[in-house]
């Protein structure tokens, strides 16, 4: 059985640019991300033994562009929290003695397009016969439809919704590599363009050119690192389905329900002891989603309690503190950067630090519901 904290983060870096990054294709991204991890954890291509990414982009290619011949591999592909479950599975892959240094590694030319593979639509998956005949495709046209219901259900509001991408602002405004850092108001978000209702576009994601690297290994050797490991505490992962309209309950996600639940129980903790969360954001809603699935608030608490400030700088419970994927950056699969806020954040070397924080929850999305990965972490080995 894997140990809390047996394993621990000893590298983690993203790409040198993000945002709009032309002169760089989808696997430089990736290879600048992981050069960039391997420099922080003083290591060089021939000690990783390990390689995790997700497709497009297969670990044999990224093996092969660094010069790497792992001895283990996984390219899980669940959308954007298959990060998460990458950490997950090269957590039991090092208990299990399959590999000993991991590489996990992302890059996405989301904004130019550089060498990248065309964004599938997918004519022969259930999404494709199913949903889209019926007009919603992709992203931004298919969250409305639990939104709607969740909004009805919980009497949330648009301004409540809009509060969301105000609060992230705040901590973005901290964050001098974030892509927008102007404060905003629920106004200003209410004014802004609308993209599919009730989605306006300061309550969409950014659509950006970047990537993001992790190492793992046993924590029993982090001494030989030079940065401060960031021990994992508990992970877990679901699916539930690639159709949204297929949801078991509009208003909460059962992967959600599954993957959190798991990580906070493996990891040995009560909610009261987290000091700083990520809740991935590809859209306003899923915070709500996410702190209410985790058990963080009631069903249909969440809105009132970031709007009591609970999630903003200063409150109890420092939530997307990079500014998230509404404001920090945001490659598609933004879980990757989540990962790497809550890595700083347990480094202490956050722009938007979050003072004495020692326990750590990363909690990703994939698809639209269809997956879920968590990721428990601290700076303290149990
Ligand atoms: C689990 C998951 O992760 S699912 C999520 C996957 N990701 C997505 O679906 C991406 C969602 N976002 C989008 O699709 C797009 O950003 C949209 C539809 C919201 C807007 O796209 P477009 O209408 O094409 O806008 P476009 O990209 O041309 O940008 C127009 C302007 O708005 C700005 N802008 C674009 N998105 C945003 C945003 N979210 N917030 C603030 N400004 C924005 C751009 O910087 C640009 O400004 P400029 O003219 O000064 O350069």
């Amino acid at each position: 059985m894997l140990g809390r904290g047996e394993i621990a983060i000893v590298g983690a870096a993203e790409s040198t640019r993000i945002g709009a990054v032309p002169e760089m294709s989808q696997i430089m991204l990736h290879a600048d991300a992981a050069l960039n991890a391997m420099a922080d954890a003083g290591l060089k291509p021939g000690d990783i033994d390990g390689v995790a990414c997700v497709g497009p982009m297969m670990p044999q290619q990224i093996a092969h562009y660094l010069g790497i011949t792992p001895r283990w591999v996984d390219g899980t592909g669940v959308g954007g929290c298959s990060f998460m479950l990458h950490v997950r599975h090269a957590a039991a892959a090092i208990h299990a003695g399959y590999a000993d240094t991991i590489l996990i590694t992302h890059g996405e030319s989301g904004k130019s397009r550089i060498n990248a593979t065309p964004r599938p639509a997918e004519p022969e998956g259930l999404n494709g016969q199913f949903e889209m005949p019926y007009g919603p495709f992709g992203p931004p046209t298919l969250f409305p439809i639990p939104v709607l219901r969740y909004m009805k259900t919980y009497g949330v509001t648009h301004e409540d919704l809009a509060t969301v991408a105000v609060v992230q602002r705040e901590w973005a405004g901290r964050n001098p590599r974030a892509m927008f850092r102007d404060p905003i108001t629920v106004d200003d978000v209410l004014n802004s363009r609308m993209i599919a209702y009730p989605f306006r576009i300061l309550q969409c994601c950014l659509v950006t050119d970047g990537g993001g690297a992790l190492i793992l290994t046993r924590s029993d050797r982090a001494k030989d690192f030079p940065t401060k490991p960031v021990y994992i505490l508990g992970t877990g992962e679901s699916v539930e389905t690639n159709m949204v309209s297929q949801m078991e309950d509009f208003t909460s996600s059962r992967a959600f329900r599954v993957a959190g639940p798991t990580a906070i129980a493996a990891a040995g903790i009560d909610r009261k002891d987290v000091d700083h969360m990520m809740i991935y954001d590809a859209f306003a809603h899923l915070p709500l989603y996410g702190l209410e699935d985790l058990g963080f608030c009631k069903p249909g608490e969440a809105a009132a309690f970031i709007r009591e400030g609970n999630t903003r700088p200063g409150g109890k419970l420092p939530l997307n503190t990079n500014g998230g994927g509404l404001s920090y950056t945001h490659t598609g699969m933004y879980g990757m950067f989540a990962l790497q806020e809550s890595v700083r954040q347990m480094r202490g070397t956050a722009p938007a630090q979050v003072p004495g924080a020692k326990v750590s929850v990363c909690h990703g999305v994939g698809g639209m519901f269809s997956a879920s990965g968590t990721i428990v972490f601290s700076n303290e080995r149990p």
